[in-house]
């Protein structure tokens, strides 16, 4: 799309006219395939309606603490396969899961070189020419590889200035052709290495909880790979809008790699701690179905990402480890082994079903599946 026609998607929807159609402005958008990149090339100096959030979720944008400050753990990995420091790591993670539900690692075998290649690929592909990068815009979330901008752009209550690729790794294998060439062996690179540091990863949250490292395996985890490149460009009014709005992860564990541009906050104490990137280090979160099945052990924490008020994009690579494609008849709920008299579940247990339709059905920000089957006494 031609630059005058986005600032005209951007003035159209900004013009505080009282006959504003918030939803013909969010399907032009979509419709026109530009992405939040798209209405930031424009030039355009405000951003359109749909984008500003509530005051509420704005008057706290500035992290009260950082990483560094008070920290986050993180947590070297480099020792994990030594039978003697194992059982160190492993009360490591445990902690920060319990905690924090986030901590970074260092040494985790993934070699700087793919780093790099990954974000730099990731950040080329959103640099595509419009028209390139449009053939691969998609709403509908069927599996392969999709290019869009919000995956609940039509359900949230306010959009967040970000875009994103993404490409299901497992349990249908990807179809390398299917990634654009820009990113292809860099993507397939990233896979073959966050594979191995979420299953360890897994193993040794499985060890927190007193499992067989072996456990998660068995439940079939590690499985299910959705792969997210997100870009959160430049954003003219970065105090109106998020760059993502506050949400939990919905499946069991995420790896995130981020560049070098900070935007990243998790709640903690009823504050936003913001995660400061360090080149080199991986951010691990646990996700919703990991708090339940640990029957509330592990903390799924809400984060969120401030929009980007400097000229140089944010560039994430994310793996989501099993997210909602289980197995027919598969029904999830705390590990009976974790459950007794002394800690009887404090979750019922759920379909398959039922976790898709919540996540389908809502905006990210909106009530979890986790508060939903909550058992009130
Ligand atoms: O890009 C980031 O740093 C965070 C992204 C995130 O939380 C998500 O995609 O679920
Ligand atoms: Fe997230």
């Amino acid at each position: 799309m031609a630059t005058a026609a986005a600032a005209s998607l951007v003035a159209d929807a900004s013009n505080g006219s009282t006959t504003y159609d918030r939803m013909k402005a969010i399907k032009e958008f979509d419709e026109a395939k530009i992405g939040v990149k798209g209405l930031s090339d424009s030039g355009a100096d405000t951003i359109p309606e749909y984008f500003r959030h509530p005051q509420s979720s704005l008057s706290d944008l500035k992290p009260v603490r950082t990483s560094t400050a008070k920290g986050i753990p993180v947590i070297d990995l480099s020792s994990l396969n030594d039978l003697a420091q194992r059982p160190k790591i492993v009360q490591q993670v445990k902690d920060a899961a319990k905690t924090w539900g986030f901590f970074q690692v260092v040494n985790h075998g993934v070699p700087t070189s793919v780093l790099d290649s990954t974000l730099e690929a990731v950040k080329n592909f959103h640099e595509l020419p419009q028209e390139v990068k449009s053939k691969y815009y998609k709403r509908q979330e069927l599996g392969g590889v999709a290019y869009t901008s919000n995956n609940d752009l039509y359900r949230s209550s306010a959009a967040s200035w970000h875009d994103y690729i993404q490409a299901w790794l497992s349990p249908v294998p990807l179809n390398e052709e299917d990634l654009p060439e820009v990113c292809r062996k860099e993507v397939v690179a990233w896979n073959g290495h966050v594979k191995g540091v979420g299953e360890a990863v897994m193993e040794v949250l499985s060890e927190g909880l007193g499992l067989d490292k072996g456990k998660f395996k068995e439940l079939s985890f590690p499985d299910i790979r959705l792969f997210v490149g997100s870009y959160y460009p430049y954003c003219p009014q970065s105090d109106l809008t998020l760059g993502l709005t506050s949400h939990t992860d919905p499946g069991v564990v995420t790896v995130l790699l981020p560049n070098e541009v900070k935007g990243l906050q998790i709640r903690h104490d009823g504050e936003w701690v913001e995660i400061e990137p360090v080149p080199g280090r991986l951010i691990v979160n646990v996700g919703d179905l990991l708090q339940i099945v640990s029957n509330g052990e592990y903390s799924s924490v809400e984060h969120r990402v401030v929009a980007n008020g400097s000229k140089e994009p944010r560039v994430s690579a994310i793996v989501f480890f099993n997210l909602y494609r289980w197995r027919e008849g598969d029904v999830y709920g705390p590990l009976p082994e974790l459950v007794s008299a002394e800690r009887p579940a404090i979750y019922r247990d759920f379909t398959k079903e039922e976790f898709n339709s919540n996540f389908y059905s809502k905006g990210l920000d909106s009530k979890s599946l986790v508060d939903k089957i909550k058992i009130v006494n």
